[in-house]
């Protein structure tokens, strides 16, 4: 299996080798240039465990590794890092199935790629013969951030640097990053909001004076984002293992069609589980749930992608994202893998801050669905959750419960449904408390976690328990256009 570019560069590289760079040298992303095919009868699976199926599904892939190496990342992955031993369970509420992303050591989705992604990175520089010290380059809105500082930490050979806006995550989530230790890590908050971030990072990457310094003192870039697809392969495990779960418990027959909806705002989430629809998981609709930055909604809906609008800063973090990475790699795939086609639609968007496909790539986004939950919509789905179920959301989660009752109400398809569940409440307690009961507005956000623990019923999870207590080690605040002095200093280069 090799990867191309989706702009069209036209050299063809081992997953190693495209996972190690992160991002293509024109500026695209990786593809790869074939699907797999699951190629086993789904009932087959069932006695599968969670890592079975990863290296089942990853082996599909990265091909250039071994097998006893793959299972080996997969190993020192998926362990008792995780707190649920089904590593993504799904929770029935009320015949919808909530895909449980958050049970990893940083209580997001994120954790579910990134807990694989240094083993895979060490591996890949292994069988590349790298010698050079591989710094990784991290944009977050919230939960990326933390997910990669935690899989990196004091990964031998490498740097993680992470960049996120100062104004644009939640406490629990700054707190996490900027408590982080490992003598490798680094954490920037930026004077801007996470699109800025990003595109700082794919400047630097596509900056080749930099990479050239960098090279020569030994020095090179990689990424923790989805846009690396080292991120996004691991992400379709969960989506065909949440299949099988359904399966194995007699929820659906053996090639039954389900919908899965995704809380989405870099596009990498929903892709993975488009990917896994390309090899064959019996998927029906892709729901794409944004929140009020409903740039993608929009697209979906109409086929034109506009940025020119107000970004806001909403109870979703993670979410607040207008320039949407991943969508290019979709645009590929409906545009009959056009890099030409592609690579316009993507300088329009930058030179003028909109695009628009043609028909024909419009009729190919027939597989999704869209739409968006303003933030009192998201604030009153969270309490009527918890009224009606007993079960504390998110506030990414909400929005993605939310978008599926418009949907069920405006279509009436009663298809067994995955929500994907993609971070712990505990990392927004100030929202998920005011959603439930707005009594508390005092509290601080540690009182509010004790009370989200009583209300919930369900123990404070360990990382955040422990999170009170620790001291911050980074504090370093810089300008939007600064990041690329920031990494000089810290590189010394
Ligand atoms: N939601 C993200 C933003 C970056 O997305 P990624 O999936 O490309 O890493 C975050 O929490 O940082």
């Amino acid at each position: 299996m090799l990867y191309k570019s989706t702009r069209g560069d036209s050299s063809r590289v081992t997953s190693s080798n495209a996972i190690l760079k992160g991002l293509a040298k024109d500026g695209g992303l990786y593809v790869p240039t074939q699907f797999p095919y699951i190629d086993i009868p789904f009932k087959d699976m069932i006695p599968m465990d969670y890592k079975e199926i990863a290296f089942y599904i990853i082996n599909k892939f990265f091909t250039d590794f071994d097998d006893s190496t793959l299972k080996n990342c997969i190993d020192n992955a998926y362990d008792d890092k995780f707190s649920s031993n089904l590593i993504a369970p799904l929770k029935n509420i009320d015949d919808n199935y909530f895909l449980e992303l958050y049970h990893g050591p940083t209580l997001a989705f994120k954790d579910m790629a990134l807990s694989i992604l240094p083993h895979l990175l060490k591996a890949s520089c292994k069988n590349l013969n790298i010698q050079k010290e591989v710094v990784i380059l991290t944009a977050t809105s919230g939960d990326t951030g933390k997910a990669a500082l935690e899989g990196f930490n004091n990964v031998d050979k490498t740097k993680i640097i992470v960049f996120y806006p100062k104004k644009g995550v939640s406490t629990i989530q700054e707190k996490q990053m900027i408590t982080q230790d490992g003598k490798n890590t680094h954490v920037i908050g930026i004077d801007g909001n996470f699109d800025d971030a990003q595109r700082g990072v794919k400047e630097i990457f596509s900056d080749k004076e930099f990479n050239n310094i960098l090279s020569k003192q030994n020095y090179m870039l990689s990424s923790a984002n989805s846009i690396n697809i080292g991120r996004l392969v691991p992400q379709i495990v969960y989506y065909v293992n949440s299949y099988i779960q359904l399966l194995k418990n007699e929820d659906i027959k053996e090639n039954e069609k389900i919908n899965i909806v995704v809380p989405t705002g870099n596009f990498g989430n929903i892709l993975a589980a488009f990917y896994a629809k390309k090899m064959g998981l019996p998927i029906n609709k892709l729901i794409c749930a944004s929140n009020h930055n409903n740039v993608l909604c929009d697209f979906i809906n109409t086929g034109i992608y506009d940025v020119r609008r107000e970004f806001k800063l909403t109870s979703s973090p993670s979410m607040d994202i207008l320039v949407s990475s991943n969508l290019e790699r979709l645009l590929y795939e409906i545009s009959n893998s056009n890099p030409c086609l592609v690579k316009n639609l993507m300088e329009d968007l930058k030179v003028n801050g909109i695009y628009e496909i043609n028909e024909d790539m419009k009729n190919k986004l027939d597989d999704f669905y869209a739409d968006f939950a303003t933030e009192e919509e998201t604030l009153s789905t969270i309490k009527k959750v918890y009224n009606d179920f007993n079960y504390v959301i998110d506030t990414h989660t909400s929005v993605a419960y939310c978008v599926y009752q418009k949907y069920r109400q405006k279509t009436n398809d009663s298809t067994k449904t995955i929500i994907a569940s993609t971070a712990s409440p505990f990392k927004f307690p100030e929202s998920v408390i005011e959603s439930i009961d707005n009594n508390y507005d005092v509290l601080s956000d540690f009182q509010l976690i004790d009370k989200l623990s009583n209300i919930s019923n369900i123990e404070i999870p360990k990382p955040i328990k422990e999170l009170e207590s620790k001291r911050i080690i980074h504090c370093s605040i810089c300008k939007k256009d600064k990041m690329k002095s920031m990494i000089t200093n810290i590189l010394n280069v």
